[in-house]
This record gives C-alpha cells, structure tokens and sequence, in this order.
C-alpha cells in the first residue's frame, strides 16, 4: 500500500482524495490546507503538493527535513527553488521530486506536439505568429497557467525562438476547468492545437500515476511528468502518414514495397527538448 500525504485540500485536493479513497493500492493517511504538516504528522512515501505558490518553497523544505518524496502539482512558484545548491532541495538528503504543472498525458502529449508545431513555424517561409491560450474558473489565482507557460516553452523551443516571443492570453471565465490552445498562424493558414478538460478527475488521477510512478524510482532528484510521459508517449509521433510513398518500387509480381519516406521536421520527444530527470541533488 502506498501511502500519500495532501499538502492543499482545495478544488485538486479534495478530487485525488475522492479518487485514492477508492482505489486499493493507495490510502492518504493526512490532508493539510494552509497549516501545512505539523510535526507530529505521520510519516508517508510520498507528499503530492497541490496548495498554492507562495506554500512551496515551505513544503519543499518540509519534505527535504523529513525525507519525503514529493510530488508537485501547484502553479506558479519559481523553478529555480529546485537548482542544485538553491535554496529548495539542493542542499538535501535523497528525495525525489516529480513537478507537472498539468498531471494529463494528453497535455504530456500537446507539448511534444508544440515543439513540432514550433519546428513547422522555423521552416516556413512566411511569418508564422506563434501563441497559447489559457482559460481557467474565475477562481485561478496564477496567470499565465503552468500548464500554458509549459507549451509556450515547447512552441519555443520548437522555433528556437525566445519564449517572450511567444504570445499568451489568459481568460478566468465561470467554471472552466481548464482550456489551452497552442496556435501557429501564418497569412496562409491557422494551425490550433486544443485541450479540454473535462473534469478535475483527470488531473486527480494524474496525480495519483505520478505518486506511483514516483515510489517505483530509485535515484533521487529532480524528475518530470515528461519524464513518466515518456513511456507512453515515446513512439507516438512515428506514426504514419496513411499516404502512399513516393520512393516505391516495384517487385517481379507486381507487389510494391516501399522505405517508408522520411521527413525532416524534428521529433518531438526525447531528442527534441523533452526535460530530462535533472539527476541527483548534490
Ligand atoms: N498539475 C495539475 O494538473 C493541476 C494543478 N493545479 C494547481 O494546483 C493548485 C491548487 O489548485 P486548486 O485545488 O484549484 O486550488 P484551491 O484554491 O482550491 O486550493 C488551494 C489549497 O492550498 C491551500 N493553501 C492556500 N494558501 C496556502 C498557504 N499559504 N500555505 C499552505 N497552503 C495554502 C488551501 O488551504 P485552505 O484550504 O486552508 O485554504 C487549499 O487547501 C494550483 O496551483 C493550481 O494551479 C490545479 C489543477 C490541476
Ligand atoms: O488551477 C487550475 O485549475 C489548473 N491549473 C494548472 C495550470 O496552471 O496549468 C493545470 C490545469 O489547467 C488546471
């Protein structure tokens, strides 16, 4: 049984509390809103983080005093805190740390797809006008989202371009649970890419495969939910065109074969910018 912690019992927190509470393999023993972890709070594998962003350079140092794995979901606070030598975990014992600002594969999956898309823009040869889009419930308190910062880095990246040089608008409308858009718009033509959620269940149980995939690692440090994506998603772009290759040849009985066609627009992935496991805190 793997046990969790909640730092944050908000909107996230209470949905991967409901979602653990019914699986078998996972039980919270503790949920904290703004008092944090007392002292006396039991011990567990591993803290998943969804509070808000003034609260994580705290939880970090909560986590590297107690030795406590940690998954981080909340928005907003300054990556460096985890800089080898910073004043996050830098200095600590071996704990492991997992950070997604969005727990879908789906957007895992967007942001390889913005780093072709970027790369599309780099070979055009008209001004191609690159941004993200975020719309989120009124309540969010971050803008832009990490989720949106994440793909402009990918759009960025993928042009080789600076991120500044990236458009983002943010809307806080109603109730939305969360909406990005990565968009590549020439005099030409308009590329969108869209993700919906549809219920904070994604998220929650997103979370819930980080905590997992988090206890099943072994050397400490800094780790991403690209790094867990990766396995899904490794092959995913390979895919092929359905169209017929140019480069057929013939055979005697008249069936064609083919080499496949290549392509040289980069691949989003592991070789195309995908953040790597940061290794061991010094
Ligand atoms: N990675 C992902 O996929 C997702 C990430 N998020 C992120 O998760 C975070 C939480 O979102 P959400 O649940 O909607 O937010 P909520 O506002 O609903 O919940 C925030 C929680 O943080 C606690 N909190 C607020 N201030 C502090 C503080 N100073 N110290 C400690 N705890 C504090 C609150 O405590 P109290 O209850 O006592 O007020 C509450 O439990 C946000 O950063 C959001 O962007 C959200 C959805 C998906
Ligand atoms: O605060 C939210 O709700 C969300 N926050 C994350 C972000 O900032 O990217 C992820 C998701 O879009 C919902």
């Amino acid at each position: 049984m793997l046990t969790l912690g909640l730092l944050g019992t908000g909107r996230l927190g209470t949905a991967i509390r409901a979602l653990a509470d019914g699986a078998d393999d996972v039980q919270v023993v503790w949920a904290v809103g703004r008092g944090g972890p007392p002292e006396d709070e039991q011990a567990v594998d591993i803290a998943i983080d969804v509070s808000t962003a003034a609260a994580v350079p705290g939880h970090l140092r909560w986590a590297r005093a107690t030795g406590t794995h940690l998954v981080i979901g909340t928005t907003g606070w300054d990556p460096a805190l985890l800089d080898r030598g910073g004043p996050g975990i830098g200095a600590g014992p071996g704990i492991r740390v997992l950070t997604a600002p969005n727990f879908s594969l789906g957007v895992a999956l967007l942001r390889r797809l913005a780093v072709a898309l970027g790369g599309y823009a780099a070979r055009a040869d008209v001004p191609v006008d690159l941004a993200v889009t975020d719309t989120h419930h009124r309540n969010k308190v971050d803008a832009p989202s990490g989720t949106a910062l994440a793909l402009r880095e990918g759009l960025a990246l993928g042009s080789e371009r600076r991120p500044e040089d990236v458009q983002v608008t943010s809307l806080r409308l109603g109730e939305v649970i969360g909406d990005h858009e990565v968009i590549a718009a020439s005099p030409l033509e308009t590329l969108t890419l869209r993700h919906t959620a549809h219920s904070r269940d994604l998220f929650a149980a997103g979370a819930l495969t980080a905590a997992r995939w988090l206890a099943g690692r072994t050397e400490p440090g800094v780790y991403t939910l690209d790094d867990l994506a990766e396995d899904h998603l490794r092959d995913l772009l390979d895919v092929s065109t359905g169209a017929v290759p140019t480069n057929v040849a013939s055979t005697s009985d008249g069936d064609a074969t083919a080499t496949p066609a290549t392509t040289d627009i980069p691949r989003a992935g592991a070789s195309a910018g995908r953040p790597t496991h940061a290794g061991a805190p010094a």
